[in-house]
């Protein structure tokens, strides 16, 4: 079987990481994509409670078919968040796998601080999605949506609803939370 990992934040999750893994999925040879939502980020990024960002993912995967899951691995003891060690753990816990880690044209500046990336394109095949506003030599497909998790916050913290860039199962789940902001519905 073949997996590709998509990491990140997912503060909130968004149609742009909707199309990315959906981009995958239809057109690299992969089975599965599993969205990696961080427990704690590398870089400090502040982000609304890990169970919180789990069950809006799991509100993106209830859109596809089952081919989209969400994985818990990165609250696992003993990880921070770089993901060579992730993957070495994945790797260990699934021989059968074969690993593929989508990332965004947006990453490619972040990569000289990242652990050992190195041992990341040994373990997977490294896919760089192109992000739209971000050009880069090398990248898979057309540019992707020009969203993120960034500009929904500031929409939310304006008080608009972008209902256009948050599946409708996730930005629901974040209202009957309270999450960033919002009111509370019952
Ligand atoms: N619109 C998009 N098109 C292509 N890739 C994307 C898009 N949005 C996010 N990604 C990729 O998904 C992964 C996780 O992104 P993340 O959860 O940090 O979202 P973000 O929108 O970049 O968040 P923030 O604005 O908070 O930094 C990264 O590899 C990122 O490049
Ligand atoms: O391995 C690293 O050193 C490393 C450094 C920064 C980010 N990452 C991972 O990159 C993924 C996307 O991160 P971000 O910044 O877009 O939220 C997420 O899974 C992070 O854990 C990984």
């Amino acid at each position: 079987m073949q997996v590709a990992l998509l990491g990140g934040s997912f503060n909130p999750p968004h149609v742009g990481h909707l199309m990315a893994a959906t981009y995958v999925h239809a057109t690299q040879d992969v089975d599965e994509v599993w969205l990696m939502p961080s427990w704690q980020h590398p870089f400090g990024k502040q982000m609304e409670p890990f169970e919180h960002r789990v069950a809006m993912c799991d509100a993106l995967c209830a859109e596809t078919s089952g081919w989209l899951k969400t994985s818990r691995i990165e609250q696992e003891p003993g990880l921070s968040g770089r993901t060579v060690d992730t993957l070495t753990l994945l790797v260990a816990r699934h021989p059968d796998i074969r690993w593929s880690i989508i990332i965004g044209s947006d990453i490619l500046r972040d990569l000289p601080h990242w652990k050992d990336f190195h041992r990341i394109e040994e373990l997977s095949r490294v896919m760089v999605l192109n992000r739209a506003g971000y050009p880069a030599p090398n990248t898979l497909g057309p540019p992707l949506a020009e969203v993120s998790s960034t500009l929904i916050r500031d929409l939310l913290a304006r008080g608009e609803a972008p209902s256009d860039l948050v599946p409708a199962r996730a930005i629901a789940y974040a209202r009957e939370h309270g999450l960033y902001g919002l009111k509370r519905t019952p």
